[in-house]
């Protein structure tokens, strides 16, 4: 098969497998050329969420950057003869191939990690292959979570609190600047929105680990959040989302006290914005991250997901105590939340149109990124070329 990009809207409906394995394989280079401290890491990691974005650069973090044991929890779909399957299928995929070639324990359940049978495997899983597990890593990013005891679906919103938001956005369709408008979302919103990216389904993950005996003395969990500018306070941090992420800091105090009884522990890491499928989805995110990787690229301070997982990973989790926050949160967000850097985001937001979109943000190095995610636009993949869309790894389908 031939594959070509296909973008609607905020997703590409193609994706090409040789580019993501040469993505995750570019992952892997640049965390084996940090030369992270071998010794002092994690050494056998439970991912959830491990097939795309953050959840994936911690997973190759843990085992490339640690040599560490690895189990991948995330919900994708595999290719056919007929139909590319989806981009986090082939990164998981081209995972696993370069763990087992590295000598690493590697494998994954492909399933809703919402339900209690995805908790029941991968206890299963780990009980037989690992024993325990000494991290985890909640990084799920869902529109819909299926409650695992009703079975009732709830749906995330991202929308305001209060008042409409009016912002200058991209419509990434026409590659134009426009004014978006979302309304408000209504309690009920604001509740579903909780129930999907709160803290509660990391909670019924660390508690069935915890009372099924597989989490090793001293084990830690990291679970990741976004709290952004100014500029995206209004449809993020002060949103619906914001809300949720709040529940995931209330979740995270609860984690850490039960884990801290046997001298482990557990923390939300504030990451940056970086183009992912669950970024690309928020209204204002792609403009937002055209300008900010501009400046941050301008000053010397950019980073992709994969840098700021080995700097979480080497600098905060690991490697001796690390400060956090008022709320105990590890912030890797500090050079993003630059003075400098905003005062140049908003000098960038009030003079942006259609004409100079191109010329004062780095509009093209999003799109780029972003036909990134699913394989596509890299130099050494030739897509001419005829490609096998079905890649089988060691996974257990639920
Ligand atoms: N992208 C950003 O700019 C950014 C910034 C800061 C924090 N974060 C946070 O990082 C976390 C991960 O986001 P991302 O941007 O890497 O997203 P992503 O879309 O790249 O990855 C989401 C992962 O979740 C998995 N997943 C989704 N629903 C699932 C389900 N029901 N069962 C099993 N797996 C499921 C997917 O398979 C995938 O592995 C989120 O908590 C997000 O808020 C993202």
């Amino acid at each position: 098969m031939i594959i070509k990009p296909k973008v609607r809207g905020f997703i590409c409906t193609t994706t090409h497998p040789v580019g993501c394995e040469q993505n995750v394989r570019e992952q892997i280079e640049a965390t084996r050329a940090r030369g992270l401290d071998k010794q002092d890491g994690p050494k056998k990691v439970l991912v959830i969420g491990a097939s795309s974005g953050y959840g994936l650069a911690a997973r190759i973090t843990a085992a490339f950057g640690y040599g560490a044991d690895t189990l991948g929890v995330f919900f994708e779909k595999p290719g056919t003869e007929k139909k590319p399957g989806t981009a986090g299928w082939y990164n998981a995929a081209a995972f696993d191939k370069f763990a087992k070639q590295e000598g690493l324990y590697s494998k994954a359940i492909n399933g809703d990690a919402f339900s209690h049978e995805a908790r029941d495997k991968a206890i299963e899983l780990i009980k037989q292959d690992l024993g325990q597990v000494d991290l985890v890593v909640y990084s799920l990013a869902s529109p819909v979570r299926k409650l695992p005891d009703s079975g009732e679906l709830k749906r995330s919103s991202l929308k305001p609190i209060g008042e409409t938001y009016r912002a200058t956005a991209i419509d990434t369709n026409k590659d134009a600047i426009i004014e978006a408008e979302v309304e408000p979302a209504t309690e009920q919103e604001i509740a579903d929105t909780q129930a999907v990216m709160g803290g509660e389904d990391w909670e019924l993950w660390i508690d069935a680990l915890d009372k099924a005996g597989v989490l090793a003395p001293g084990a830690r969990s990291v679970a990741f959040s976004y709290i952004g500018t100014e500029i995206t306070w209004p449809i993020y941090w002060h949103g619906a989302l914001g809300k949720a992420k709040e529940d995931l800091d209330r979740a995270a105090g609860e984690i850490d006290k039960r884990l801290g009884e046997q001298d482990g522990g557990a923390n939300v890491a504030v990451l940056k914005s970086v183009v992912t499928q669950a970024s690309a989805a928020i209204p204002v995110m792609p403009l937002y991250i055209a300008m900010v990787y501009k400046v941050m690229k301008e000053q010397g301070l950019h980073e992709g997901t994969i840098d700021q997982l080995n700097r979480l990973f080497a600098e905060r989790l690991y490697g001796g105590e690390a400060a956090t926050d008022e709320a105990g949160r590890l912030r890797l967000d500090d050079w993003e939340l630059r003075d400098d850097v905003q005062q140049a985001c908003k000098a960038l937001w009030a003079e942006v149109t259609t004409d100079n979109l191109f010329e004062i943000t780095d509009y093209a190095g999003y799109k780029h990124d972003f036909l990134k995610l699913f394989g596509f636009e890299r130099d050494d993949v030739d897509y001419d070329a005829d490609v096998d869309p079905v890649r089988s790894f060691d996974v257990v389908e639920l």
